[in-house]
């Protein structure tokens, strides 16, 4: 039986052609923001004292169905921002999480931090389309692309100055995972039945690459998680509905993060 994500990607090859067709490569290219500088995604991960968190704009997804779908992109954005967001996650997908076409254009314009475009990449087509939304960073699935593809799409977006999160979930994925990958993301949420468990990322830990910068994705809705997980080396953390099932979710990740910090201080006095 299809799943959905067999679904996504069929649409998404469909919808990749449509757009391609309408817009062609070198009109993308003349889009302003295709030729600006970026921020450097991995750095903010590295260099955030608020735990590294990437706070995602969602409005509604495929597992939750409706999230916050009148949410909107610029005071999320800048709420996140001044919360302490080391970077912005942030849907295009339209058919599935409900993204409108201009989302990412209006949070990339609002702040001023590292933005990822988080879809379903199967074409180089998106990566020149990520750098024309302005977007820093960008999402490969390992579960739906093979290992040459995350190889090549890595390395053309790295040409293209776009760091690359590749995303995976069981040890036959973390296989696949290419040089030119700057960020490996453990997904706790399995896209084929949607089932969701932290304990995933700190079962992969040890089969990951060592010296790659890590990240934990999904599912992360207290920040007693945030605090283990860094325990096992995770050094940023992808959260999308538990903030935006909020009406404020720029409001609900300060509180997220003053809570992480007051639980990790009790650890280190606990340890000293
Ligand atoms: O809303 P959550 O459970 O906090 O998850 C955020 C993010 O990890 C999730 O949106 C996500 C992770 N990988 C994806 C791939 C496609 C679409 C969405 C995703």
């Amino acid at each position: 039986m299809a799943t959905i994500l067999d679904r996504i990607i069929e649409y998404k090859k469909l919808e990749v052609e449509r757009r391609r067709a309408k817009l062609p490569l070198s009109a993308l290219k003349d889009a302003e923001r295709y030729h600006g500088k970026r921020h450097d995604f991995c750095r903010a991960m590295e260099n955030s004292t608020d735990f590294g968190i990437i706070a995602e704009f969602k409005r509604k997804s495929p597992s939750q169905n409706d999230i916050n779908t009148e949410a909107d992109p610029v005071a999320v954005g800048r709420g996140y921002a001044a919360a302490g967001a080391a970077a912005i996650s942030c849907l295009t997908d339209t058919q599935f999480f409900g993204a409108l076409p201009d989302d990412i254009d209006r949070l990339r314009a609002a702040v001023d931090i590292p933005v990822l475009r988080k879809d379903f990449i199967i074409d180089s087509y998106q990566l020149h389309e990520t750098r024309a939304m302005g977007a820093d960073a960008v999402l490969l699935i390992a579960t739906v692309l093979n290992p040459v593809q995350i190889d090549e799409l890595a390395e053309e977006a790295n040409e293209l100055g776009l760091q690359v999160i590749c995303e995976v979930h069981d040890e036959e994925e973390v296989a696949k995972i290419s040089p030119n990958v700057d960020i490996i993301g453990v997904n706790n949420r399995n896209l084929g039945n949607f089932s969701v468990d932290i304990a995933r990322s700190i079962e992969l830990a040890e089969m990951l690459p060592p010296g790659m910068l890590r990240i934990s994705e999904s599912g992360i809705d207290d920040p007693q998680s945030i605090v283990k997980l860094r325990r096992s080396g995770y050094r940023g953390f992808l959260v999308g509905t538990h903030f935006m099932q909020q009406p404020d979710p720029g409001r609900s990740l300060a509180e997220f993060i003053k809570k992480a910090h007051e639980i990790e201080a009790i650890y280190k006095d606990a340890i000293a």
